[in-house]
C-alpha cells in the first residue's frame, strides 16, 4: 500500500463517517466541524465553464446529470480510488451502501433523484453532500467536491435568491483555509470575467491553494491562444495553471468514449503549435496527477493539526457525557440498576452529611448539646412544687387519713406529676433531629449529580426518604416517650432510702411533737425531696434521650433511609422503570448527538492511528514492503 493510497483513503473514510454524522461543514452545529479540518478540492466555476466535462474526463467516464438550468443542485463528494489494471470499474453511492453500480448511466440517474430527494422538484439548493465513490484503474486517488455553477440570473422554476444562494454555498467551502479550489474559466471568454477566478482571488487572494483551469482552448478564436493565461501572465497562481480540451457538444452528442476523449485532447495539446511546450503539463490526467499529488502533501502536512483537533474534542466531548450522565439502558434490569446506581450516590452523600464530611450532621449534635438541656432547665418544676401545690397534691393524696410517717402517695403524686414534664423536651428532640435529617436529606438531593437528570426519581427519592423519616419520628417518640414513662412507672428505692431521715434531721429528738409533721417545713422538705429526685431524672433523660434518638432516627437513616423504596423497586416492571428514568428531552438529545461525535472522532483516531502504525511499519521495514 502506497502511503498516497492511505493518506487520501484515510481523508475519504473519515469525510464519509462526518456525512453520515451530519457534519458537512458550517451549518448550526455547536461541535467544530472535523469535515472542515480535511483538506479537499472544490470545483468551482460559472455556469457551462466546463466543471462537469473535467469531471467526467478526471474519472473517465460519463456519469453526471447534464441539463439545463442548474443541474447540479447538492455538493457532490466525488471519492476516487484506483484500483488494479483489468479490474472491473464500478460506483457506490454512501446512502445505498449495499449496491454496486456498473452502469455509469444509472448512476447519472441516481445523482438527480438523490438530488431531488432532498431538494425536491423545486429546484432548490441544498448543502447536504452526495457521496460517491468511483472504484476504476483509470483514475488517480483523489477526491473532488463538484459544487452546483455559479450563475447570474435564475431561470424559470427557480426562486429569486438562488443565485445568492449558490454563491453563499459556494463560498462556504472555497472561504475554508483547508480548501483546495480548482477553479475553472472557459478559455473562449476574458479571464477578468471569470466567475471562478472572481471567487477565487476573493478568498485566497495569495492564490496559495488555488488551481487556475482553463477548458474550452480549442475554441478560442483562430489566431489567438491562451498562452498569457497558462504561462501566468494575465493572473498569477502559486501553482501553474493547466489547460483542457473536453468533449464538444458534438461529441457527447455522439457519445464520443472518454477514454478516446483523453487520447485526444493528449494529441491536441503534443501537436498545437501555441502549446506543443507545454504539452507534459496540460490534459485532463495531468490535472488529476497534479492534483492527487498536491492532496497528498496538504494531507500530510496537516495531519498533525487534525489529530490535535480530534485529540481535543476527544477531551471536550467525553467530559461533556460525562457531565451528561451515561445514557439509560432500554431494559428493565439495566434501568433498575441505573436507579439503584443513583439512590446510592444519593445515599452516600447523605451519609457523609451526617458522619461529617460534609456539614449539617453537627445540628443534631446542637440539638442534644444546647436544645434539650435548655428545655429541661425551663420546665415549671418550681411552680409543680411550689409550697402550696406540694401541700395540696399530698394533702389530696392522703385523702381522710392524713399520712402517718412520709406520704408515700404524695410523693409518687408529685414526682409522676414532675415527670410527666418531660415528655415535651423529649418529643421536641424527636421533632427537632427530624427537621435537621429532612432538611439534611433535600441538601443531598441537590448535591447528587447523578440525580439532576432525572426529576422524576428525583421526586419519588425525596418521597420515600421523607416517608422514611416520618416513620423513623414516630417510633422515636414512642421510645423517648416510653423512656419518660419507665421513670414514672418505677422510682429509684435507693434514693429515698439515702435520704436523711426527718426524725435524725432533728437533732435525734423522738419527742418532737408530730404536728411538725404537717407544718411548712414538712412540706419544704417533701418539695426538696421532689426536686432533687426529679433533678436526678432529668440528668438521666438529658443522656438517655439523645440515645434513643439516634437509635431510632439517626441510625435509621444512615442505615435504612430508601430499604422500603428499595422492596417497592423489586416489584416495578420496566414501564414503570423507564417513567422514574425520564430525562429532560434536550438532554436525551444532546447526550445522542455527543455520543455520535465522539464516535466519530474515535473512528477518525483509529484512522490516524492505524495509518500512522503502517508507516513505521512499512519504515522500520522496507523489505517487506510491497509483499
Ligand atoms: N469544444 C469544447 N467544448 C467544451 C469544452 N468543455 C466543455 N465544453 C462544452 O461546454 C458545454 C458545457 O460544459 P459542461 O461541462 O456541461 O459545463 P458545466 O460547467 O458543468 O455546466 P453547468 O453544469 O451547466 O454549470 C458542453 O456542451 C460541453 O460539451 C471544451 O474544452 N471544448
Amino acid at each position: 500500500m502506497t502511503t498516497m493510497e492511505s493518506l487520501i483513503g484515510l481523508v475519504n473514510r473519515i469525510q464519509r463517517a462526518c456525512t453520515v454524522l451530519g457534519d458537512y461543514g458550517g451549518g448550526d452545529n455547536t461541535f467544530s466541524s472535523l469535515w472542515e479540518a480535511l483538506p479537499s478540492v472544490a470545483v468551482v466555476g460559472g455556469q457551462s465553464s466546463g466543471k462537469s466535462s473535467v469531471l467526467e474526463s478526471i474519472v473517465g467516464r460519463d456519469f453526471l446529470p447534464r441539463g439545463s438550468g442548474i443541474v447540479t443542485r447538492r455538493p457532490l463528494v466525488l471519492q476516487l480510488h484506483k484500483t488494479d489494471e483489468g479490474s472491473q470499474e464500478y460506483a457506490e453511492f454512501l446512502h445505498l451502501p449495499k449496491r454496486r453500480f456498473t452502469d455509469f448511466g444509472a448512476v447519472r440517474n441516481e445523482i438527480q433523484e438523490e438530488t431531488d430527494r432532498i431538494t425536491g422538484k423545486t429546484k432548490q439548493i441544498s448543502p447536504v453532500p452526495i457521496h460517491l465513490s468511483i472504484y476504476s484503474p483509470n483514475v488517480v486517488n483523489l477526491t473532488l467536491i463538484d459544487l452546483p455553477g455559479l450563475t447570474k440570473v435564475a431561470v424559470e422554476g427557480q426562486p429569486e435568491t438562488i443565485v445568492e444562494d449558490i454563491e453563499t454555498m459556494v463560498r462556504s467551502y472555497v472561504e475554508k483555509p483547508n480548501c483546495i479550489i480548482l477553479a475553472i474559466s472557459p478559455a473562449n471568454q476574458d479571464i477578468a470575467t471569470s466567475d471562478a477566478i472572481k471567487l477565487a482571488r476573493e478568498v485566497d487572494p495569495s492564490g496559495d491553494r488555488t488551481f487556475g483551469v482553463l477548458t474550452k482552448l480549442d475554441l478560442m478564436d483562430k489566431g489567438t491562444n491562451a498562452l498569457d493565461v497558462l504561462e501566468g501572465r494575465s493572473y498569477r497562481l502559486q501553482h501553474p495553471w493547466v489547460g483542457i480540451v473536453n468533449r464538444s457538444q458534438a461529441d457527447i452528442n455522439k457519445n464520443v468514449d472518454m477514454i478516446v476523449a483523453r487520447r485526444k485532447e493528449r494529441e491536441y495539446f503534443a501537436t498545437s503549435p501555441d502549446y506543443g511546450h507545454l504539452a507534459s503539463k496540460m490534459g485532463s490526467e495531468y490535472l488529476a496527477k497534479l492534483l492527487s499529488q498536491h492532496l497528498e502533501n496538504v494531507i500530510r502536512s496537516r495531519i498533525p493539526s487534525i489529530t490535535s483537533l480530534i485529540n481535543k474534542s476527544i477531551d471536550e466531548l467525553e467530559s461533556e457525557m460525562d457531565h451528561l450522565g451515561r445514557p439509560i439502558a432500554l431494559d428493565a434490569g439495566a434501568q433498575l440498576y441505573t436507579v439503584l446506581e443513583v439512590c446510592r450516590a444519593f445515599e452516600r452523600i447523605f451519609k457523609e452529611h451526617l458522619d461529617g464530611g460534609r456539614p449539617g450532621g453537627d445540628r443534631i449534635y446542637g440539638v442534644f448539646d444546647n436544645q434539650l438541656p435548655a428545655a429541661l432547665k425551663k420546665l415549671p418544676f418550681d411552680r409543680h412544687l411550689s409550697l402550696q401545690n406540694v401541700r395540696r397534691v399530698v394533702s389530696e393524696a392522703d385523702g381522710y387519713q392524713p399520712h402517718l410517717i412520709a406520704p408515700e402517695q404524695g410523693y409518687r403524686r408529685l414526682i409522676e406529676g414532675a415527670l410527666n414534664y418531660f415528655r415535651g423536651p423529649a418529643e421536641a428532640s424527636v421533632d427537632a433531629v427530624h427537621f435537621v435529617l429532612k432538611e439534611l436529606v433535600r441538601k443531598s438531593i441537590g448535591e447528587t449529580q447523578e440525580l439532576k437528570r432525572f426529576p422524576t426519581l428525583q421526586a419519588d427519592i425525596a418521597a420515600a426518604a421523607n416517608e422514611a423519616l416520618e416513620r423513623f419520628r414516630d417510633e422515636s417518640k414512642k421510645t423517648v416517650v416510653r423512656l419518660v414513662d419507665m421513670e414514672s412507672s418505677y422510682l429509684t428505692v435507693d434514693f429515698f432510702r439515702k435520704l436523711p431521715q426527718e426524725v435524725e434531721n432533728k437533732g435525734g429528738n423522738p419527742q418532737a411533737p408530730v404536728t411538725d409533721r404537717y407544718g411548712e417545713g414538712h412540706f419544704r422538705r417533701i418539695g426538696s425531696n421532689v426536686s432533687s429526685y426529679v433533678g436526678m431524672v432529668s440528668d438521666t433523660l438529658k443522656n438517655t434521650i439523645p440515645k434513643a434518638v439516634v437509635f431510632c432516627q439517626v441510625k435509621e437513616a444512615k442505615q435504612s433511609l430508601l430499604a422500603r423504596f428499595y422492596t417497592q423497586l423489586g416489584k416495578k416492571e420496566g414501564k414503570q422503570l423507564s417513567q422514574m428514568l425520564d430525562e429532560d428531552p434536550a438532554l436525551m438529545e444532546r447526550r445522542q448527538q455527543c455520543a455520535k461525535r465522539l464516535e466519530l472522532y474515535k473512528a477518525a483516531r483509529d484512522e490516524i492511528d492505524s495509518g500512522n502504525t503502517l508507516k513505521t511499519r512499512e519504515k522500520k521495514n522496507p523489505s517487506r514492503e510491497g509483499q
